[in-house]
This record gives structure tokens, sequence and C-alpha cells, in this order.
């Protein structure tokens, strides 16, 4: 699914009107049906109480005159209160003269705020996709007094007073919704933990909007769902063998941290690998064996940590890092490590790929001229701190993501910055967000599983890197919440993803 900028939702909206013979105000009626319907199943006209709906002077105040006269005839006592302008949209001003006379309208102004009730429910229809400032004056002054309203807000299409697809300072005022109804496609803005508090939960309706401007529109931005990824991992053939899915080297673990290399080793295993090694330290031995029977252990004449790079001959795939420390040795051993895999191999002619997390990465960062050694395609999972360390702190999270982007096209990788929403940037400069995952893997150890399901999905011949890691961040959120739904978010651990990535590979 794509991600379109404010400038070309606005496109789309015309595309759509045009494509389909439809006014204008057709389409307002669709989105204010849309988000009506969502009201009507979250609210009952006795638990909304009177609703409040604040309109703007544009498309978005004209979609809250219309929510208002739906949701009045559906049974909601609703009042409407008007921000004042000079000129109003033209599908506003329909609106307005269809809303019933019943439904009582106030005009906004700095004297006669509207009375909010603590726990009223509040519908803000003030501004849209067509904001081209930071709020200040009376509107700014209205969405404060809303925020200190302590009611429960609902938001057309995007909390007012937040950009859609822009950074903006960050003292702006901006409605803090509890929910956001929107139409269509996602926005940037929801996307970024600095957003959160204003978004809150969002919810996507779909409203018919053209599906040719759609598959068409020029983008960098893109939304992972069940959609994208639908036949992205090839069915086992009748005559496959282990051989046919590839053998995958994993370098993981050092002394306290064997459950690293054990939970990545599983979800390699549980990712479909033919064939999996794991290189760890000798204190792990017993541990490795006991609970990985499935994959096959070298051991590093280091007892506590990696000192070696193993003959990488018969390797389709190498992950690097979880639990590895960062000896001096080990950082050795990454840099042999990547002047070997970047030799084309004969089968492919591609370098040997890889995947490297966690400490390999903090090695990284704290030895950037091994960044220019890195072989195209390699896959780095580096959570937000993890980045920084590879780049400099971020501003904030717009900034966060043109590092993100700038560094996967220096360095001809596939950067996967993890957290909700985990964006993979490619060498090509698109941005790759996450639709599945859940706050309940935020626990040590989920990381670990992603590193694991990664390098099989990498030792798979088959699939093309950029869709490999496409496929695993989608399936690796996808087993959390299969997980979640078991154990609930706060119960979940690493190991039970680990136990849902089967299930969550046969749905794609
Ligand atoms: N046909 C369409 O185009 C559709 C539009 N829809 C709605 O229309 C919205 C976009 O509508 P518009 O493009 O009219 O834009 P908005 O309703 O977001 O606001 C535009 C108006 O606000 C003013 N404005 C912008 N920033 C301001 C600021 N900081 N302070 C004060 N005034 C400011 C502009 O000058 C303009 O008058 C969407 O968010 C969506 O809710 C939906 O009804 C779907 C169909
Ligand atoms: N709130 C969240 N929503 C969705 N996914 C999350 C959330 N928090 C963490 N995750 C996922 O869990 C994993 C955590 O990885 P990481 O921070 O490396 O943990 P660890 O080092 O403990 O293994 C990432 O894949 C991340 O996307
Ligand atoms: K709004």
């Amino acid at each position: 699914m794509h991600i379109l900028s404010a400038a070309q939702t606005h496109e789309l909206d015309q595309a759509t009107i045009e494509e389909q013979g439809i006014p204008s105000v057709e389409l307002m009626e669709r989105a204010a049906g849309a988000f009506a319907e969502w009201f009507a199943r979250h609210f009952t006209p006795h638990a909304a109480g009177e609703t409040l709906v604040l309109c703007g002077p544009g498309n978005n105040g004209g979609d809250g005159l219309a929510v208002a006269r739906l949701l009045y005839q559906a049974g909601y006592a609703m009042r409407v209160a008007l921000l004042p302008a000079d000129k109003q949209s033209a599908d506003w001003q329909h609106n307005r003269r269809r809303l019933p006379k019943a439904v009582p309208v106030a005009e906004i102004s700095a004297e006669s705020l509207p009375h909010i009730m603590p726990g009223a429910v509040v519908i803000d229809a003030l501004f849209g996709t067509g904001l081209t400032r930071p709020l200040a004056g009376l509107p700014a002054t209205v969405v404060a007094h809303l925020n200190t309203a302590a009611a429960r807000v609902v938001a057309v299409d995007i909390p007012s007073g937040l950009f859609a697809d822009a950074p903006q300072p960050a003292d702006s005022i901006i409605v803090r919704a509890q929910h956001t109804v929107s139409f269509g496609l996602p926005k940037l803005a929801f996307l970024l933990p600095q957003n959160a508090a204003f978004v809150g939960q969002w919810h996507l309706k779909e409203i018919g909007l053209s599906p040719h401007f759609l598959a068409n529109a020029a983008t960098d931005w893109h939304y992972t769902d069940a959609a994208t990824v639908a036949g992205a991992l090839p069915p086992r053939p009748k005559f496959s063998h282990k051989g046919t899915f590839g053998h995958a080297l994993l370098l993981a673990g050092s002394r306290g941290k064997m459950g690293a290399a054990v939970l990545s080793a599983g979800a390699c295993l549980r990712g479909g690998v033919g064939l999996l090694t794991a290189h760890i330290p000798g204190c792990g031995y017993d541990i490795f064996q006991i609970s990985q029977p499935e994959a096959m252990c070298l051991t590093d004449t280091q007892a506590d940590f990696i000192s070696e790079l193993p003959e990488l001959k018969p390797y389709q795939a190498v992950g690097i890092g979880p639990g590895l420390g960062q000896e001096a040795a080990s950082l050795e051993v990454l840099r042999q490590l990547l002047k070997a895999a970047d030799k084309p191999l004969e089968k492919t002619g591609q370098p040997l790929p890889l995947v490297i997390d966690a400490d390999a990465l903090n090695l990284l960062g704290s030895h950037r001229e091994l960044l220019k050694l890195l072989p195209e395609n390699t896959v780095l999972t580096p959570h937000p701190k993890e980045f920084e360390r590879l780049t400099e702190p971020a501003r904030d999270d717009y900034h966060r993501l043109e590092l993100l982007r700038d560094f996967a096209i220096q360095y001809r990788c596939l950067v996967v910055l993890k957290g909700a929403y985990t964006c993979l940037a490619t060498p090509t400069g698109e941005l790759h967000f996450n639709s599945t995952g859940n706050a309940g893997m935020a626990t040590g150890g989920s990381g670990d599983v992603l590193t694991g399901l990664l390098l099989a999905l990498r030792a798979h011949a088959q699939i093309p890197a950029f869709e490999a890691v496409r496929l695993g961040v989608y399936a690796h959120g996808r087993a959390g919440d299969l997980g979640a739904a078991q154990t609930g978010q706060v119960g979940l651990v690493a190991g039970d993803i680990v136990r849902h990535i089967g299930p969550a590979l046969s749905e794609v």
C-alpha cells in the first residue's frame, strides 16, 4: 500500500472525482458516512451523550457538518461549533445548508469558546490535510481549550494542527485525539512515535478512492500489509530436500547471552531454513545443543566469546550479532566476514547475504571504517539507539527517517529500523513501514528472533533480498500478534514469537 503526501492526497481526491464522474460532495458524503458508521459502532447515542462537532472552514469542516447531519439522523444529540472564516469551501457550504435546523450551531470566538464537559465526546473537524502552517490565533486557542477539557476526542481524517507528511515546530498546538478515523491510506504522520499522543488509535476507512491513481502514484513511502506480502513465500515443492532451502550460518552468543543465540536459531529453523549451523563460544555448547537439537553447532576455541570465523563455503547466508558481545577478537571476526562475503558467489553472482544485528551493529558503530566493507544488500537490523550509533542523533522522527534513507542509499544496504511500524529502507531510497506487531514485543530477545527469521529467508534462493526482508519483518510482527492473542501483550516473551512464526508464514 502506498503512503501519499498531503498534496498527492488532494490529487487522489480529484482523480477519484473525475474518474468516477461524481460531484466532490459525493466523495465528502462517502467520507462522512464512513466516519459516522465507525462512530456508531464505538458509541451508542446514550454512551456518547451530547456530541460536539468542531468545524473548520475547509473540506475537513465540511466532513464535520455532514457527520453532524448523519449522526443526528441516527439518533445522536448533536451540537456544532464553527470556526469563523472569510470564506468556506463550496462543499462546506453545501453541507451547512443540509444541516437539520434542529442541530444547534454556534460560531466560535475568543470570548465564547464552546463549553466542553470532562468526558464529553468531541469530533474534531477543524483542519485536515489542507493545513498549510502551524495553528495560531483563534484556531490554536480552540485546540488548546479542547486539549485541557479532558474530553473523548475523535479526529476526522487527521488531528487538527498536525501536518500529514512533514515535521513541524515541537511546540505546535495539535489536537490530542483518542481516535483518528482516516480515509483510504495511512498518513506518514500516523507512523511516527512523536505523533502518537495526537493521533491516538487510528482507523482506516475505505471510500472508493481511485484504484488507478493509487496503483500509479509515485512515492518512496509504502505500508506493508497482508496484501503486500501475499504469495511472497514460494510453496515448498513436493520433491524439495533440505538443500533446497539453503544452509545458514549464525554467529551468536557469549557467556551470559546464550539465550540470544538459542532464540535466533529457533526463529531461523521456524523460518524454514534447510540447514542451520551455529558458531558459538565454547561455554554455550551444551545449552545450545540441548535447546536446539535441529541445528548443528561449531564451538569457538574461546570459552566466553567468538574469536574465529569458520570456513564460509557451505553457507548461503550468514547472520551475526545476537548476544555476541564486543570483544576485540569478535570485531576481527566481523571484519573478516565482511571482507570474505563481498566476493560474488559462484551460484548467484551476488555477495554472500548477511544479516547484521545487535552487538555486531555496535561494533560497526564504534569502527565506522568497516561500513565501507558492507556487501551490497546486507541486512542491518538496528533499533533507534543502535541506528544512532551508526549515524548521529536525530533531531526528530522525520530527521531519523532522512538519516535512515541516506544510510541505506550510501551503503547499498537494507536497513530495518525496529520499533512500532518498523521501517525498512532500501538502497533505492524507499521506506517500507510494517503494519504488524504490538507493544508486547518490547521484551528482551524479540530482536534476536527477527535476526534468525531474516537469516532463514535470506538463505532461501528463490526470494529476492528486498522481498525476503519485507516478508520477514511482516511475519515477525504477525507472529508477535498471534502470540499475544494467546498470552496477552504483557505475558508475551520472545519464545512465543518463535512458536508463532510457522502459523504467521503459513498465512502469507
Ligand atoms: N473531495 C475532497 O477533496 C475530500 C476531502 N476530504 C476532507 O477534506 C480535507 C481536506 O480539505 P481542505 O483541502 O479543504 O483542507 P482543510 O479542511 O484541512 O483546511 C483548509 C482550510 O484551512 C485554511 N488553513 C490552513 N492552515 C491553516 C492554519 N494553520 N490556520 C488557519 N487556517 C488554515 C486554509 O486556508 C483553508 O481555508 C481532508 O482532510 C478530508 O477531511 C474528504 O471529505 C474526502 C473528500
Ligand atoms: N511497541 C512495539 N510495537 C511493535 N513491535 C515492537 C514494539 N516494540 C518492539 N517491537 C519489535 O520487537 C523487536 C525488538 O527488537 P530489539 O529492540 O532488538 O530487542 P532485543 O535486543 O531485546 O532483541 C523489534 O523487531 C521491534 O520491531
Ligand atoms: K481534523
